[in-house]
């Protein structure tokens, strides 16, 4: 026989080459942001430190070998006298905004750092509060940005609309233009002056909506995919209609919350909604996105382990998992790259 075992295993090195060459590794950042003081239910925090004990890096690098993962730990912040004076004169009847503040300002310099030495970041809560932060420092570092929202809640409340004072429900209004306005004392042009265009942001899976809230997102023309339209005509034509909405030439932030899907799939969260996205129907969106190769950033918020049974929890923090996965390059079809497959299993005749 002609062919050596030098032979074969050259020119499987020439194959890995080749693949590697057309597919060149890719840097991940990962922070996690145990914030809590977003809402009222202590275990949030627990959740970047549980995905991790429950192997976040492990399955992240094996659905893409070609990744190369940092984690950054967790996100400290201190809070400073002039947010507490904040605070006390502006901002009283909301509850911990200095804390809020103190934490996604750090939040925003983070992502920054992330992205100058990452080609993706994935920010995990922690509450939904914090999509402020990840979502303004990413707009810092790429101002040309498209932002999609999947959630069964809106988060677009204003200090003066939000029933609950809870700030998870608020982040989104410090995000655009037209509404950080009704944030004027809080000074975040100095540190986050780019805002993201009301055309560039869709939601998904909302079936919660406040009544201001409502009002805001109708007023702005603000395009939401809420779970009635869903049903109506289903997740791929709702995938295609929010591809059409955004800018092509834009990078896309995901910011997932996990209460977006339906209870039974993810039971271990603070403000659950029944009716929601199967968890089946979370992976082909989060899969859609994905191959744009356009996603450069993601959030994933509201896991509360110290909700529900042991049994929840183990089911909420395996489709934050699947979800993830799909995001960071997992292929349910198959089609993935391996690194060191025996291309000669049939024998070289074949
Ligand atoms: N990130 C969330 N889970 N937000 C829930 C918000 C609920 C309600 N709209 C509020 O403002 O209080
Ligand atoms: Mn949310
Ligand atoms: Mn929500």
């Amino acid at each position: 026989m002609w062919w050596t075992r030098q032979m074969a295993v050259a020119s499987r090195c020439q194959l890995q080459r080749a693949l590697s060459t057309a597919t060149s590794p890719h840097h991940l950042g990962i922070i996690g942001v145990p914030f809590a003081k977003g809402q009222s239910k202590q275990g949030v925090e627990l959740a970047p430190d549980l995905l991790r004990q429950n192997k976040l890096r492990q399955v992240l690098q094996s659905s893409d070998e070609r990744l190369i993962i940092t984690d950054y730990g967790n996100l400290q912040y201190a809070v400073d006298e002039t947010l507490l004076q904040q605070q006390r004169q502006h901002y009283h009847h909301i509850r911990n905004y200095a804390d809020f503040m103190a934490c996604n300002l750090a939040l925003i310099k983070q992502v920054q750092q992330m992205l100058q030495q990452n080609a993706q970041f994935l920010t995990i809560g922690g509450d939904h509060a914090i999509g402020f932060g990840s979502v303004a420092g990413h707009l810092q570092h790429t101002p040309n940005l498209s932002l999609v929202w999947i959630d069964a809640h809106a988060d677009i409340n204003l200090h003066s609309t939000s029933q609950s004072g809870n700030i998870h429900g608020m982040p989104v209004s410090f995000l655009l233009q037209q509404l950080r306005g009704t944030w004027q004392h809080a000074a975040i042009d100095d540190i986050a002056p780019n805002c993201l265009p009301k055309d560039q942001l869709v939601y998904i899976g909302l079936r919660d909506i406040d009544p201001y809230e409502a009002f805001i997102l109708n007023k702005f023309g603000i395009r939401y995919y809420a779970m009635d339209s869903i049903d109506r005509v289903g997740v791929p034509k709702i995938i295609e209609m929010t591809l059409d909405a955004l800018n092509p030439a834009n990078k896309i932030h995901v910011s997932f919350d996990i209460d977006a899907l339906d209870s039974n799939v993810a039971p271990s969260t603070g403000t659950a909604v029944r009716g929601g996205l199967t968890l089946r129907e979370g992976i082909s969106i989060v899969e859609a996105l994905r191959d744009t190769k356009r996603v450069q950033g993601m959030d994933l918020v509201e896991i509360n382990p110290k909700l529900g049974s042991e049994r929840d929890v183990r089911t909420t923090v395996d489709s934050g998992l699947e979800i993830l996965k799909s995001m960071f390059g997992y292929r349910r079809s198959g089609a993935r790259y391996y690194s060191n497959l025996d291309t000669n299993i049939l024998g070289h005749e074949q």
